[in-house]
């Protein structure tokens, strides 16, 4: 897929992964509707965007991903904006095992919102030009993350909703790919606030601290061009990339069902 022309939707926009998502996209050639709720965050990365690439490439909405509503109003604003959308980014997400309601909220509820209100957009058999998603799981969706059971567990999810998403989406023809990439630990606020962020398991941090120190951590532009890459290769639906501190790997998972 060519991103020339293409209108793209990427949550969490404004910092860390998202940030880097948008960047690499509009590099690329790609419209960006920059939906976080970080407002300010994301006005000052479209104002960065506009000087090198124009003003018309993105655009700015206020979306809490938690709220059907806001997102609802975002994509109509998109496609009202760039004349349809094409591909869709689930990366907002948080790590907070104090808050861990918050945390399943955000990142399976929210994926699953964003997921199924861009398919009225996005399906070929509801008027759409078909497309591809792309959502942000995690090392931690693929095993276990000691430090943080409930994120893990949402992790777990994007795998197993994205991996059905790709499969129901080819036999329903909707002309549509979804993908996921699985990074390890990447350097971002998210990753910055993780002492803080343990609830019950704090007396882990130190092991969440030893593990970084083991595995190494990973820039988001890294992270970025695995993205990329799972938007624009068509051979790619219900592919997981995981994304090392120094290698990328394709994920085979065990034949179940
Ligand atoms: N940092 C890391 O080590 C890793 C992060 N991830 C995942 O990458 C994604 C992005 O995380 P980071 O860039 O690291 O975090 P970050 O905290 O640097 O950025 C997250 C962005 O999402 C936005 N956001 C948070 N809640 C939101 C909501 N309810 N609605 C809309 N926007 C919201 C924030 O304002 C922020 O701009 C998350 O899904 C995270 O789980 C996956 C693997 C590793
Ligand atoms: C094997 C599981 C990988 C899970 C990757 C993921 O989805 C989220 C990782 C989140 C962050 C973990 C960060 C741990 C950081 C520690 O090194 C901490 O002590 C860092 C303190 C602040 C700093 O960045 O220096």
């Amino acid at each position: 897929m060519a991103l020339n022309g293409k209108t793209a939707v990427v949550t969490g926009a404004a910092l860390g992964i998202g940030r880097a998502i948008t960047e690499i996209l509009v590099q690329n050639g790609a419209k960006v509707a920059l939906l976080d709720v970080n407002e300010a965050e994301a006005k000052a990365l479209k104002k960065a965007l506009d000087k090198q690439y124009g003003q018309e490439k993105t655009i700015v909405i206020k979306c809490d991903v938690e709220s059907e509503e806001q997102i609802k109003a975002a994509l109509q604003k998109t496609a009202d904006t760039f004349g349809g959308i094409d591909i869709v980014c689930n990366n907002a997400g948080i790590l907070n095992e104090g808050e861990w309601e918050k945390t399943v909220s955000i990142n399976v509820l929210g994926v699953i919102k964003v997921t199924y209100l861009a398919l009225k957009h996005m399906n070929k058999l509801t008027g759409g030009r078909g497309g591809v998603m792309v959502n942000t799981a995690s090392m931690a969706g693929l095993g276990p993350f000691l430090t943080c059971p409930v994120y893990s567990a949402t992790k777990h999810a994007v795998v197993g909703f994205t991996r059905s998403m790709a499969l129901a989406s080819a036999v329903s023809d909707y002309g549509i790919r979804f993908n996921a990439v699985c990074p390890g630990f990447v350097e971002t606020d998210l990753k910055v606030k993780f002492p803080f962020k343990l609830g019950q398991f704090s007396h882990l941090s130190d092991v969440g601290k030893e593990m970084v120190e083991q595995m190494g951590t990973i820039q988001p532009s890294v992270v970025a061009e695995c993205v990329l890459e799972l938007v624009t290769d068509e051979t790619k639906n219900g592919d997981h990339l995981l994304v090392k501190h120094n290698e990328k790997s394709y994920v085979t998972f065990p034949e179940v069902l």
